[in-house]
């Protein structure tokens, strides 16, 4: 199954962790990259496993770059039944209030157009001590792993 990467990013960080992790998967199948910024909501391919890596920026919006996104496919609204993703938050703990809403907000729009997260959500903690692509690479390997153990369903694939 192909992979497709989308980053949203305000400093950098998740556009790094994004390109590790399309290192660290890019092994039998397809892997492609994209900025949030720049992708065309038209292309969300229900084939493809869709890999969201966002932070948070201001009191618990999206990062800049995840706005055009956001904006574009929440006026389409497309039905994305059928399509699987994962998604890794950046953020802050300390604030508190507000920790990892960002990706939390792609997380519920997605949601809501009928798409299916798959596996634990990542997060990354910027108030830890922890690398974020180490966090990343160990939580992609889960993913896999899951996924591997339990492919999409036949009925999915067909849309
Ligand atoms: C001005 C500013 C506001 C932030 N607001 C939040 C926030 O509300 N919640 C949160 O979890 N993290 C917040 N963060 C932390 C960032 O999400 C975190 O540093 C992240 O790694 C940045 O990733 P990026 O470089 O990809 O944008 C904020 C950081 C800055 C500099």
């Amino acid at each position: 199954m192909n992979t497709i990467i989308l980053f949203g990013t305000e400093s950098g960080n998740a556009e790094l962790v994004a390109f590790d992790l399309a290192d660290h998967l890019n092994q039998s199948a397809g892997v492609a990259v994209h900025d949030m910024s720049t992708f065309d909501v038209t292309e969300l391919d229900r084939t493809a496993l869709h890999i969201f890596v966002c932070s948070t920026y201001g009191e618990g919006d999206l990062p800049v770059g995840a706005e055009p996104f956001h904006q574009a496919l929440d006026a389409l609204a497309p039905d994305l039944t059928g399509l699987r993703y994962a998604i890794f938050g950046l953020g802050d703990s300390t604030y508190h209030e507000t920790y990892s809403h960002g990706s939390e907000i792609i997380d519920a729009l997605l949601t809501r157009l009928g798409a299916q997260r798959v596996s634990t959500y990542g997060r990354h903690d910027a108030a830890s001590n922890s690398d974020a692509t180490e966090l990343a690479l160990a939580w992609a390997d889960s993913l896999t792993e899951e996924l591997e153990a339990a492919p999409a369903c036949p009925f999915m694939s067909q849309h």
